[in-house]
């Protein structure tokens, strides 16, 4: 076995479910760090596990279980309330991706922004903005406002400026299914080239195949607990025979 690139050990993360919700009488008697606030719940909880370079991790679950949250905790855009987490190398987050886009500025100032928010230099921009720009096929809109584009085509060009990064952790979500079915082959076909240069990969869905294609290990989450950690078909089984009563 390898160095772990990613360590998890024993994370809750929780939310509040009513920003309204009074503190019980009880919970005035708890320990300060079990304690549930008001309206509080654990979107996650007691969570565990290691992660290898080069493995390709599909995480599964029914809706709200807590998927993209563990997608979330790895990018360290949310940090656990209990427990800790390492990540121990870049992160290329193809969550939420089009949420750092300025609907005001163009593509073009778009990709210079996110890029640069990631870490490239103006000039690695320069040299990779063709490529970005051509992977997207969105050429014509380069000084089209951001908010202009339909939703497809920001995910286009989000997906094309995020892939060029070169962070060996890669996080996919169901983003990319807004994507029409064409492009969608062609975000594949780079995270499958991604991949084989031995990049690691989380990636959420419901789709078996695509679970299949691209990952070897299943995290299978039920009610924000990691229930099954183990060969991607055996955690598939799981979510099937949970779906099917
Ligand atoms: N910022 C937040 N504030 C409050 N609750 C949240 C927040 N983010 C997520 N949640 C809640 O945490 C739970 C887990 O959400 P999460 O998005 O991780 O689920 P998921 O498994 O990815 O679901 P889906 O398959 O629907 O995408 C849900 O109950 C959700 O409502």
């Amino acid at each position: 076995m390898g160095e772990s690139v990613i360590e998890v050990d024993g994370v809750g993360i929780r939310f509040k479910r009513n920003r309204r919700a009074r503190r019980s009488f009880k919970d005035l008697f708890a320990g300060a760090r079990r304690r549930s606030r008001p309206g509080e719940f654990w979107a996650l909880r007691d969570v565990s596990f290691r992660v290898q370079a080069g493995e390709a991790i599909g995480v599964i679950g029914r809706n709200g279980q807590g998927k993209s949250t563990l997608l979330k905790l790895v990018a360290e855009v949310v940090l656990p309330d209990e427990g800790r987490v390492g990540v121990h190398r870049g992160v290329a987050p193809l969550i939420e991706i089009t949420g750092g886009f300025v609907d005001d500025l163009s593509v073009r100032e778009n990709v210079y922004l996110t890029a640069g928010l990631h870490g490239m230099t103006k000039r690695e921009v320069d040299a990779r903005f063709g490529d970005i720009i051509d992977f997207a096929e969105i050429g014509d809109f380069l000084d089209t406002p951001y908010k202009h584009l339909s939703s497809g085509m920001r995910v286009r060009i989000a997906f094309s400026v995020i892939a060029q990064l070169e962070e060996p952790i890669i996080l996919v979500d169901e983003v990319l299914a807004v994507g029409d079915k064409g492009f969608r082959e062609k975000c594949y076909a780079r995270i499958e080239e991604l991949l084989a240069g031995g990049r690691t990969l989380f990636f959420v869905s419901h789709n078996e195949r695509d679970l299949r294609r691209f990952c070897s290990r299943g995290l299978y989450l039920e009610g924000g607990r990691l229930v099954f950690d183990g060969p991607i078909d055996e955690a598939l089984e799981l979510y099937s025979s949970a779906t099917a009563g």
